[in-house]
């Protein structure tokens, strides 16, 4: 797991002249290749890390002790458990669940001759089922996305607590009182989780259910009353986008939010929100615990960042990335019908280049994808203008795609804060726009258009595919809150569905890992996670890391490549006959040499 082994196994990405070096830390020895893709032309430019031996620095586990796989594994099974009630009321009753399961019936040659009654097969999830939450055995620390503990990429296994609806539940229907909360910014399919919670609470017999207005807001402002919810009021919410609760950033405190959930006497909170979110409920949930109160909160991962940890994905961040396509296509046939045309988009992605790198693969007409994880420069010789000087001489137009969170060492910073802490971020989008007609307007003009969809992504309605990860993630949220857990969230994780503590999907954000399968995948063959699309030089030139390191290097380039290279990263050496790089790249204290 990351928080065990942040040493080994991690990815590089070679830093750029404007790389910020925090973006490259990893210790232990790495070795440099580039890849001559004789096809296309162009050069893919790898940096693998070779693992140290002994033990993994700062990860605190001694390989060299035969034990180490199970003492780890244990650790995980600690970090992983999923709190529940329980553990500070002691003697909290359970009864057998109200939930019916009528219809799970296993599938058995075992009851070739009937189903056993409802009373032998129970159907439900037994506590200690798992998922398993990785399931690649990668080789060698050298494949492709690599996460390895040890140096030799041991298979260890890493189980997480599977969802669903258990035998015994720890509330009384009748005795509950529910309230939904979302909070932070839109995301599509809002709506079908807080359908999907009334209607399985409902099933198991809640009368009590609430809606909490405009975020965690909704618990301090006099004027803002709750909203009664039932399986009518919801029936057809999820037709449209939004929150039918509102949402909102900023909020109470947490002390005074928990008062006001004994005041009204909620013992069930279904919080819906990104990271800032779930670091409010898991601060509600601690401080319930300490006020030994019987509540369960749960939350549910929203953002179309699909920045949060360890889920294969986040609800709306689908149905985000179709939306972004439409922005693209028009800015292409902007871009593509107009004499030396230039599109530019700008998606959401405050620290994750998700949408924007997704978007830019399903639609294959971006020519330059800029993402917060990939630094680029944009003047210069291998900078984006320079690049998109050459795409309008080549092809005659082209279509630039970025992340809002691109490229903000280029803007002017404010420390100013939104109401929640976040950063506000500055313009890369507008900031893009102005350069590149300033650059072009010296040297033959271009007819620039930039779209900016920022907000059209996110308030449409969930498409089919989150609209059913809406409903079974909602499901099982009710399902989680009657079992007495709390402070847990719920994910989909290898396709099934699982509980996760909530500081584990959030003690970071998740971001683009430009060195995964999926990513270096030849499948879309237009644009990988980078920046260009150079259809002119013979296909494509795909670059994993900045443009300075390949996609300006003309073919045969060596001694520019080399010089570019001792430059920048004096450390690597070049081997011009076989195209290899070698060196130590290290930092700190934790300087390991190449086994
Ligand atoms: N560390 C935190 N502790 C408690 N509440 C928080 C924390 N961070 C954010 N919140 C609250 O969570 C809500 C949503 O946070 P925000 O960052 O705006 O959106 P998101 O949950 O989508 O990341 C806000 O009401 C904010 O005040
Ligand atoms: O204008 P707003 O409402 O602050 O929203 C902008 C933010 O919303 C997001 O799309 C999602 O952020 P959250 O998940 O924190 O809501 C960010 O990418 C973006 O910075
Ligand atoms: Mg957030």
């Amino acid at each position: 797991m990351e928080s065990l082994s942040p040493a080994i196994g991690q990815k590089a990405i070679l830093p750029s002249t404007t790389a910020r070096s925090d973006r490259n830390l990893f210790f232990g020895s790495v070795r440099l290749r580039t890849v001559r893709n004789i096809d296309r032309g162009c050069r893919r430019l790898r940096i693998r890390v070779q693992a140290g031996n002994g033990a993994a620095a700062g990860a605190g586990i001694e390989f060299s002790d035969p034990d180490w796989k199970l003492k780890y594994q244990r650790e995980f099974e600690t970090r992983f458990n999923i709190p529940h009630i329980t553990d500070v009321i002691p003697d909290a009753v359970s009864y057998p669940s109200t939930f019916c399961l009528k219809m799970r019936t296993p599938v058995s040659e075992e009851f070739a001759e009937g189903y056993p009654s409802d009373e032998k097969w129970h159907g439900y999830i037994n506590n200690n089922d798992r998922v398993l939450l990785k399931v690649i055995n990668y080789s060698s620390p050298s494949s492709a996305g690599a996460e390895c503990i040890d140096s030799n990429c041991s298979w260890v296994e890493q189980w997480v607590h599977r969802a669903g609806p258990r035998e015994k539940i720890f509330f009384k229907p009748e005795e509950v009182k529910a309230a939904i909360v979302t909070c932070g910014g839109l995301c599509p399919g809002l709506n079908d989780v807080i359908r999907q919670i009334v209607i399985t609470l409902e099933i198991y017999g809640v009368k009590q259910i609430v809606g909490i207005p405009f975020g965690y807001r909704g618990f301090s402002e006099k004027d803002l009353d709750e909203m009664p919810l039932s399986r009518k009021v919801v029936q057809n919410v999820h037709l449209s986008g939004g929150s039918l609760l509102g949402v909102s950033r900023g909020g109470p405190k947490v002390s005074d939010i928990v008062d006001s959930i004994q005041e009204r006497g909620i013992n069930m909170l279904f919080v819906l929100g990104g990271n800032g979110t779930h670091a409010g409920a898991n601060a509600i949930h601690d401080e319930c615990r300490k006020r030994h109160i019987k509540v369960a909160v749960v939350g549910v991962p929203k953002t179309i960042d699909n920045d949060i940890m360890l889920m294969d994905k986040t609800f709306g961040f689908d149905t985000a990335v179709e939306e972004a396509q439409r922005a693209i296509n028009s800015a292409y046939i902007e871009a593509h019908s107009a004499y030396r045309g230039i599109g530019i988009v700008k998606l959401m992605g405050r620290s994750s280049g998700f949408i924007a790198m997704q978007a830019s693969l399903a639609s294959g007409q971006i020519d330059i994808c800029l993402i917060p994880e990939v630094p680029f420069n944009l003047h210069g010789p291998h900078g984006v203008l320079r690049h998109l000087k050459y795409l309008l001489e080549t092809k005659g137009s082209a279509v630039v795609c970025a992340a809002e969170g691109a490229g903000q060492d280029f803007l002017e910073k404010t420390n100013a804060k939104d109401a929640s802490g976040n950063a506000v971020l500055g313009d890369i989008g507008v900031y893009l726009q102005h350069e590149i007609k300033k650059y072009f307007k010296e040297i033959g003009g271009a007819d620039v258009k930039y779209i900016d969809p920022t907000y059209m992504i996110r308030a449409c309605r969930a498409n089919a595919s989150d609209g059913i990860l809406c409903t079974v993630l909602g499901q099982n949220a009710v399902h989680g809150a009657f079992s007495g857990y709390s402070g847990i969230t719920v994910g989909i994780c290898n396709t099934h569905y699982v509980y996760f503590p909530i500081p584990e999907v959030i003690s970071k954000p998740r971001v683009v890992d430009p060195n995964s399968q999926a990513n270096l995948s030849e499948k879309n063959s237009s644009t990988e996670l980078v920046t260009f699309n150079n259809q002119n030089q013979g296909g494509r030139c795909e670059t994993l890391y900045a443009i300075d390191f390949a996609c300006n290097l003309e073919n045969g380039a060596d001694e520019d490549f080399e010089s570019l290279l001792s430059e920048q990263e004096p450390e690597y050496k070049y081997d011009g006959v076989v195209g290899e790089f070698s060196g130590n790249y290290s930092i700190g204290e934790q300087e390991e040499d190449d086994p």
